[in-house]
């Protein structure tokens, strides 16, 4: 059942995308933070009202991931019927150290979770109402948590719009550590290299580099935290990361100009490319669904007022849904190239509309 009152304390990024999500759905929400801008600013953009004593009927702790455990057992003690979860990127840590707290009863009032979605951007200034839409939130709940605090979390979740998945603490970790902390490693130290070279060469920047390195925008005080919280098990899949990157690195050292390349140096380059090919492709699309294969089409888009906007309406005149976006501008060109995606079934249909409507279009 949608809870009717929820308490959401830490006002920043995810627990005020949680108070819009929550107030589109009709739900009260109350707001807390000991940052009095973070809080004001949370009720200011409609996320909460400030000063409620009223007892909720979930509390989400959304503080940063050092502080969680201490505030989801001052919670717990606060207020004795509410269910309390928190959202933070570690969940094993805080498991053990609420347990550590807290008395057996209060335990079963406290489940963990932890939405796989966010920005590389803090504060209720970046937050968004839609931001779990379609998103996976995993639920993580104690061998002594109390089902109907179990199903409260998973309607919560549900409430922000997100598809819940529910797991130990210990898997969720294992997990994480693959599809988010080592990729967030991986985009700062790509982004790092580039702190260094010359204008000329960042001037060259396209859409790879930009996709690779998205997340090195992120906050170094909460993945200094993160990657704290879940050292066990980001190490070893970084110690992977490092045995194929020094083989890499043999296999360019041998195919350098001095060297007589040794057989199978371009092998193992080709099967890095295609070993993260087969990876990329698991990526699951919404909700968990299979990836969708999209197909794409460049299109030359002059660099005018309203370009754009004219391609999108042809589009959406021709009944086409657009799947997906990307622009490429070039340093200096008086054009740009949209590369639009849509599904396979109408490919064929857009390149002739587009045609017709005097586009410049490439497969
Ligand atoms: N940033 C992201 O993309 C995601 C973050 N998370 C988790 O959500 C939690 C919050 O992260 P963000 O919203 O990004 O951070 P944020 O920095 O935007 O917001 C954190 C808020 O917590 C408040 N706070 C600090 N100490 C507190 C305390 N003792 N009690 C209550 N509030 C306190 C701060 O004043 C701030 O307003 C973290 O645990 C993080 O691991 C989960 C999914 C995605
Ligand atoms: O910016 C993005 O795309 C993210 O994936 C952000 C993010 C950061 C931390 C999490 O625990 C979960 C998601």
């Amino acid at each position: 059942m949608t809870p009717q009152h929820v308490r959401v304390v830490g006002t920043g990024l995810i627990g005020a995308s949680i108070g819009l999500a929550l107030r589109a759905k009709g739900v009260r929400v109350s707001l807390h933070d000991p940052s009095p801008t973070a809080r004001a600013l949370a009720r200011d953009i409609g996320a909460g009202e400030l000063d409620v004593m009223d007892e909720p009927d979930v509390v989400v702790v959304a503080a940063p991931p050092d502080v969680v455990s201490a505030v989801v057992a001052d919670e717990l003690k606060q207020w004795p019927t509410a269910v309390v979860t928190d959202v933070a990127s570690v969940k094993a840590r805080v498991l053990a150290q609420v347990r550590a707290t807290v008395d057996p009863a209060e335990l079963r009032r406290y489940v963990g979770s932890h939405p796989m979605a966010g920005r590389e951007r803090s504060g209720a200034v970046a937050a968004q109402g839609d931001l779990f839409e379609g998103r996976t939130w995993v639920v993580c709940p104690a061998p002594e948590s109390d089902p109907v605090a179990v199903t409260a979390v998973q309607h919560l979740a549900s409430d922000c719009g997100a598809a819940t998945v529910t797991m130990p603490a210990s898997d969720h970790d294992l997990a994480v550590a693959s599809v988010s902390h080592v990729p967030q490693i991986a985009a700062s130290l790509v982004a790092a290299r580039l702190r260094d070279i010359s204008d000329e060469a960042i001037a060259l920047s396209g859409q790879g580099v930009r996709d690779v390195t998205r997340i090195a925008a992120s906050d170094p005080m909460l993945w200094t935290q993160i990657l704290a919280g879940n050292a066990t098990a980001v190490a070893p899949v970084i110690d992977l990361l490092a045995q194929d990157l020094r083989r890499v690195s043999e296999a360019l050292q041998e195919l350098g100009p001095e060297a007589s390349p040794a057989e199978g140096a371009r092998g193992v380059l080709a099967r890095v490319i295609a070993d993260g090919a087969l990876g990329h492709a698991r990526i699951p699309g919404k909700h968990g669904a299979a990836p969708t294969a999209y197909g794409t089409l460049l299109v030359i888009v002059p660099d005018q007022p309203g370009a754009l906007g004219r391609l999108f309406n042809d589009m959406g005149d021709a009944g086409i849904n657009l799947e997906d976006l990307r622009l490429e501008h070039g340093v200096g060109a008086q054009v740009g190239i949209a590369e639009v995606s849509v599904l396979p079934a109408v490919m064929e249909r857009l390149k002739t509309v587009l045609e017709d409507n005097g586009w410049s279009v490439h497969e």
